[in-house]
């Protein structure tokens, strides 16, 4: 039996849904049909709505794009072309209409691919349990607990129900999070911009060992341990390792850099007292974003995609526009929060009503514009690719998407950003 079809709850009915979870219940297999038949000729290619289409194959990836959301593609021998301009519908698919994040428009954006709350609360009680031991956001574990991180992970990696490999990917996520609440954002919890760089430059030891000459190698493992957050980013990849290969913790470790990097750019923002500009923030957000938690969603689903294929610039490129997209869904859901938060905050609707000089709710419009090109053109690269790509990589950006549609259920639902008292 699949694992997909282990799970109880509804089906998704996105257009792509089911060419998702065709791929996620046999990984191995060709590619479906509709895929295939996306080869044949197209009668009448319509135009995205993009001024500018994806680059290079963007032109025949536009028509895949068409041809693979038709859903039924096979009548009349050839596939049905749709246009592409109307939201998708369906369940997971209309804005959270409860709580803070009620004024977030319709995203273009999958619904997810599975709800489970049995499975999401087993591996939010076991994360709860595992932040109490680690020491992070003590105090603070009720609202932890609400925020509830393990349905986040649920949502996001259908192709697994394995509580115990959800709850590895969940520990990393949360202990990312961490880092940027008690280090980047939130001065409650302990968040200081003028010590960020060196707490972040040991908090990547956590990450990928440091390994010091042996005289000082008693103070670099006292300081591991006596900071909750370096515990837990050491304990969550420890765990993580038990299903990952090297490859894919090199990978890890490369996005967490990243992230860590971007980290530090914000924080400049804030010392210099600068704004950034909408481009250099989108640039940022592509690295401070969910990167990290989407790049290891083979491991977490059982199977590689061998790193040549993962370092491919196309690749490469679909899988950043996803990143950059699902921490746009963030920048919206979290806006009222992060308008409570003490430390300066930084998220693109706020940028473009200052620097566009419009309206917030404008603002927010042009932002949702924002992220649904960008959910777009991977919907077009990802089709594409997986057309010539191994079923590794098929199976990679059918996760990659499945990612996306937990990512905004899980926004649009959370405590955390939906006037509880949350972490
Ligand atoms: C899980 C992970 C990789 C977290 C690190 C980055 C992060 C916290 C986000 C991308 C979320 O953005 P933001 O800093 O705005 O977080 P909150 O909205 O305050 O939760």
């Amino acid at each position: 039996m699949s694992l997909l079809s282990r799970v109880s709850a509804p089906p998704a009915v996105h257009d792509l849904a089911h060419l998702v979870a065709a791929v996620l219940a046999n990984p191995e297999g060709a590619a479906p049909r509709e895929l295939r038949q996306a080869r044949r000729p197209v009668p009448a290619p319509q135009p995205l709505r993009f001024t500018a289409g994806p680059a290079g194959l963007g032109t025949s990836a536009a028509r895949i794009l068409t041809l693979y959301t038709a859903g039924s593609a096979a009548h009349d021998g050839g596939p049905r072309v749709r246009h592409l301009s109307s939201a998708p519908t369906g369940p997971g698919t209309s804005a959270m209409r409860s709580g803070r994040a009620s004024t977030v428009p319709e995203l273009y954006c999958p619904p997810p691919l599975r709800d489970d709350p049995a499975l999401g609360d087993e591996v939010n009680d076991r994360l709860l349990e595992w932040a109490r031991e680690t020491g992070i956001y003590a105090g603070r574990l009720e609202g932890l607990g609400a925020a509830d991180f393990g349905r986040l992970i649920m949502l996001t990696h259908p192709d697994s129900d394995d509580p115990d490999r959800l709850l590895a990917a969940a520990k990393c996520a949360l202990a990312e999070w961490a880092v940027d609440d008690h280090y980047c954002d939130d001065e409650s919890a302990g968040a200081a911009p003028q010590l960020l760089g060196a707490r972040l430059v040991v908090g990547y030891a956590a990450v990928d060992p440091a390994h010091p000459p042996v005289r000082y190698t008693p103070d670099v493992e006292r300081a591991m341990r006596c900071d909750p957050v370096l515990v837990a980013l050491r304990s969550a990849l420890e765990h993580l390792a038990r299903y990952a290969s090297w490859s894919q913790t090199a990978r890890l470790r490369h996005e967490i850099c990243a992230l860590f990097v971007a980290f530090d750019g914000e924080a400049s923002w804030r010392t210099a007292g600068r704004t950034p500009p909408v481009w250099e923030y989108l640039v940022a957000r592509q690295f401070n974003s969910f990167l990290p938690c989407i790049t290891i969603t083979d491991a977490v689903g059982g199977y590689e995609l061998p790193h040549a294929e993962y370092a491919e610039p196309r690749v490469r490129r679909a899988v950043s526009m996803a990143a950059t997209a699902s921490t746009l869904v963030n920048d919206l859901y979290s806006m009222a929060k992060e308008d409570d938060d003490c430390a300066a905050n930084f998220n693109l609707p706020k940028l473009i009503a200052v620097q566009e000089k419009c309206s917030e709710r404008e603002a927010v419009e042009r932002s949702v514009e924002i992220h649904d090109e960008l959910v777009r053109s991977f919907e077009a690269e990802a089709a594409a690719l997986s057309l010539t790509g191994s079923p590794a990589l098929r199976r990679y950006l059918a996760g990659v998407w499945a990612w996306l549609g937990g990512n905004r259920e899980w926004h649009s639902g959370t405590a955390r950003y939906n006037g509880g008292d949350t972490a």
